[in-house]
């Protein structure tokens, strides 16, 4: 009850946490959050304090799920970087606490599970909406994100084929070589995403970078950028054109400039296409707009916490 687990490392958190054990729990999650009665899962929109002087934000993430008396809280500052800049956008720690007691539990690195759980979410809303034959997939954005979506895309489905575009041509290639995998570098978007059938956009775009025009009828994309109300990563034919998917509703019209400045309607949230309560139009355009959930951080340290516990 009283077990401190003081400032685990990233290397700690990242052998910890496995997308085989992640996702079926986030699936859960999900189902929950989006029950219409369900008392079970409390989670407040992120509150988020602007960093003006830096372009960023400090964002609070709290999240209680009563069933499995989860109780926890990320705290994750994310900046909007210039392009060449050295720093990292996106830092976070994670806090478990004892439900009962109001006690620490434990406190993690929070930009592995951060890295994972976005990713393996995504992951989800492929595994829903993607097209039945997706061949090849596409990654915007080259950082953090844009490698755990690699890992989780190419350990769960099939492409033939795996691209990546950059802002800059480096940064790509570095990647693609960090993969040892068969990415191919490509320098326009309008290239990189002609043909494809899933889309990643993994980018610190605060203006669209993938428009309409160049997506394949069907194609799914997710929209994992772009998380403040004025910032953009996709225009608005995309988003009017498609199916627009969401982690939160709540969430999405707060924050999301993707939706808010398109004027597009929510379709559903992944957790009622999971509960059968909203179709999965796989054969339409799709697109899932991720945001972030405190839920997902918390049954991520709860997962990372029982597997550590398992090794002392
Ligand atoms: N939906 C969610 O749950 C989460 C979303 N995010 C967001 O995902 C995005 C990526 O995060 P990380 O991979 O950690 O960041 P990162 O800094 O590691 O990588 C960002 C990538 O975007 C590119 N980029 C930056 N500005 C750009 C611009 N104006 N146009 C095109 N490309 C640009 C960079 O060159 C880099 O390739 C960020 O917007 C971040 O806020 C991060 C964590 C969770
Ligand atoms: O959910 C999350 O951790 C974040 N969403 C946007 C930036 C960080």
């Amino acid at each position: 009850m009283l077990s401190h687990w003081r400032s685990s490392s990233t290397y700690e958190v990242e052998d910890l946490l496995h997308y085989k054990d992640l996702i079926p729990r986030l699936e859960v999650a999900l189902r929950k959050f989006s029950k219409l009665d369900s008392a079970e899962v409390i989670q407040p929109v992120r509150t988020t304090v602007p960093l003006q002087k830096y372009n960023g934000f400090l964002g609070l993430m709290p999240a209680y799920l009563v069933h499995e008396d989860i109780l926890c809280t990320k705290l994750v500052c994310f900046y909007k970087r210039e392009s060449g800049s050295t720093l990292p956008s996106t830092q976070a720690t994670v806090l478990l606490f004892d439900p009962e007691y109001g006690n620490v539990k434990a406190v993690m690195d929070g930009e592995v599970i951060t890295a994972k759980r976005t990713a393996a979410v995504s992951a989800i809303s492929a595994k829903l909406l993607m097209p039945t034959k997706s061949d090849v997939l596409t990654i915007l954005g080259a950082g953090h994100q844009a490698l755990s979506h690699y890992h989780v895309f190419t350990e769960t489905f099939s492409f033939k084929e795996v691209r990546v575009w950059s802002r800059r041509k480096e940064t790509a290639e570095r990647f693609a070589q960090s993969t040892q995998g068969h990415v191919t570098v490509w320098e326009s978007v309008e290239e990189a995403v002609n043909g494809a059938d899933v889309i990643v956009t993994v980018t610190g775009a605060s203006e669209p970078v993938l428009f309409g025009q160049w997506v394949k009828p069907g194609a799914h994309v997710a929209a994992v950028g772009a998380c403040r109300p004025d910032w953009r990563e996709l225009d608005d034919v995309l988003m009017r054109q498609a199916e627009v998917y969401v982690d939160s509703r709540e969430g999405a019209v707060a924050e999301s400039g993707d939706i808010i400045l398109s004027g597009a309607k929510v379709f559903a949230e992944l957790g009622e296409v999971l509960n059968g309560t909203r179709p999965a139009l796989r054969e339409k355009t799709t697109v899932f707009k991720s945001l972030g959930m405190g839920i997902q951080d918390a049954v991520s340290a709860k997962l990372v916490f029982e597997q550590w516990k398992n090794k002392h």
